[in-house]
């Protein structure tokens, strides 16, 4: 994921990902513009490992972060100076997402999203549809679509890490690895709707396993073997 080299900046052609445009429009009689970007809408996952309690995240190297860093003078160069700028920089830690470029319902990308980016097999019937919110207002205000499940290790069924191209790897986190992220004083290399996911979770189910740590912990001192469920 990080053996990055090659990198140069070029105008972008007709893209099946993105389409750059300007919206003109007039508003309580003022004549006004915004330049806009046609993106797919997309599906979010929070995949959490009820067997061993842990988040399952997506590590992965992005683009668009890697481009922020660089400087805008380094910008213009022909190539961009790898030893300078290496590709740990645009890595980022998000929950499983896909874009929705196929005719399906957004349950089915969802499935589908978490057997080629994690690797476990989940029912429909596992996925919660949470709730859906527009992601980068400025520019996109496309549609994701939020949901939650639930798995255990014998739903992993394959590698995960995700298809053709793609160069995932898969991150387990715990509950207090979970509270620090989300306390971290950043730059978080997450996006907000991965933060928001955190939150979800940590606000509506994560007691329910940490009750289960905190009653596994006090029996295990008492000398007890104890099964967490
Ligand atoms: O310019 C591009 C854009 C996409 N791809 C390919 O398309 C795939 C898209 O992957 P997918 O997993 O479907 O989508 P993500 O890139 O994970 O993006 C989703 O997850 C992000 C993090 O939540 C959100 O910001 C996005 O809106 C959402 O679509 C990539 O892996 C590439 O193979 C390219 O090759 N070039
Ligand atoms: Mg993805």
């Amino acid at each position: 994921m990080e053996d990055l080299k090659d990198v140069f900046i070029s105008p972008l052609p007709d893209s099946p990902y993105v389409k750059p445009f300007r919206f003109n429009y007039t508003q309580n009689g003022k004549q006004k513009s915004w330049d806009l970007l046609e993106v797919h809408d997309s599906v979010a996952i929070i995949v959490f490992n009820i067997t061993r309690k842990v988040m399952v995240f997506v590590k992965q190297f992005r683009p668009a972060i890697y481009y922020n860093c660089i400087s805008p003078e380094d910008r213009k160069s022909t190539t961009i100076d790898t030893s300078k700028y290496p590709a740990s920089l645009g890595i980022a830690l998000e929950m499983c997402a896909g874009i929705i470029d196929k005719d399906k319902s957004v349950e089915h990308i969802a499935q589908e999203e978490v057997l080629e980016e994690c690797g476990y097999s989940v029912p429909l019937s596992g996925l919660h549809r949470i709730t859906s919110y527009r992601s980068g207002v400025g520019v996109q205000g496309a549609l994701q679509t939020f949901f939650y499940c639930e798995v255990t290790d014998a739903m992993k069924t394959e590698q995960g890490g995700g298809v053709d191209d793609e160069l995932i790897e898969v991150v387990e986190k715990t509950i207090p690895e979970i509270e620090e992220m989300v306390n971290s004083p950043g730059p978080i290399p997450s996006p907000p709707s991965c933060l928001f996911a955190l939150m979800w979770f940590l606000y509506n189910k994560a007691d329910k396993f940490r009750k289960t740590y905190e009653h596994h912990c006090a029996e295990c001192k008492k000398g007890k073997m104890v099964f967490v469920k």
